[in-house]
């Protein structure tokens, strides 16, 4: 039996959605993940997201990088099946329940509250995460924030002189970083407008990030360049976070399903559910 998915996206961050919310799923692990995610021989996308039924939410979202690591938060995928949702939703993550709603023609998504701590990132060892002692070139002091994956944040003068493509990797697989990282580097060009290029952890440069807005927003507003409302900006498009006074990160931004098909769960190592194991 072919296994249908819906591909989507949140700003050209893009997602291939398998929505097992009514009926089970294949079991996926980390090699048909990646088979699926990959852009020749796949279906292509920057993250595999499976809906799942939750005991403690209105669903469970799985969240599955190309590389095949499963991770605990994305920002653009938690609108995108939001929208697919089409009402307010609470959604069972690795990194605990949050929520999404319609907003505005867009969603706006309940993030979470940031964590700090070295060890929250996590780190390998103690260190100031405020404005970290380390550098990589010309990238230097980032700022280290978990909103549910870990982020480190490089404040720079033009975020479109960092060879990004180069340097993200290089400081993803530090062995500062047990879990990884994803690498973020932004300009706060207003106290309400930051520009934003990432390197995202397990997947490389994509055109939008949603927790990495967040954690670039909250590292800035931490470092007092902006305030508590701003307007992040991507190659591929603009994402609005607030921190809130009750210290939850909300992230309002567009969410679009692109098309939907169908596949032979066979091709990609899958027994659709019921099928001999
Ligand atoms: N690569 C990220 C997960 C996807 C995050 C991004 N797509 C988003 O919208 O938040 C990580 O490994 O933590």
């Amino acid at each position: 039996m072919r296994i249908a998915f819906i591909k989507m996206h949140g700003l050209g961050n893009d997602f291939v959605v398998l929505d097992g919310r009514t009926r089970p799923l294949p079991k996926i692990d980390a090699t048909s993940a990646a088979a699926l995610a990959d852009r020749h021989t796949g279906i292509g996308c920057d993250q595999l997201v499976l809906l799942e039924p939750s005991a403690s939410a209105d669903f469970r979202m799985r969240i599955f990088n190309p590389d095949g690591s499963e991770v605990e938060a994305c920002g653009n995928a938690t609108r995108a099946v939001g929208l697919l949702h089409g009402a307010a939703a609470r959604i069972e993550t690795l990194a605990g329940v949050i929520s999404s709603a319609p907003s505005g023609g867009g969603i706006a998504v309940e993030m979470g509250k940031p964590r700090f701590g070295w060890n929250e990132i996590p780190l390998a060892y103690a260190m100031d995460t405020h404005a970290m002692p380390v550098a990589w070139e010309e990238l230097d002091a980032p700022i280290a924030v978990n909103v549910g994956n870990p982020h480190a944040i490089f404040f720079v003068p033009d975020t479109d002189a960092v060879d990004l493509a180069r340097l993200g990797p290089e400081i993803e697989h530090d062995s500062l970083f047990p879990e990884r990282i994803n690498v973020n580097v932004a300009t706060a060009t207003a106290r309400d407008a930051i520009r934003l290029r990432v390197w995202e952890r397990g997947a490389g440069l994509t055109r939008a990030c949603g927790t990495g807005a967040c954690a670039t927003a909250i590292g800035a507003m931490r470092r007092g360049l902006v305030d508590r409302k701003v307007t992040v900006r991507l190659p591929g498009g603009a994402l609005r976070i607030e921190w809130r006074e009750d210290g939850e990160i909300v992230m309002t931004g567009p969410a679009t399903e692109s098309f939907r098909g169908d596949f032979d769960p066979v091709a990609y190592g899958l027994y659709s559910s019921g099928s001999a194991e």
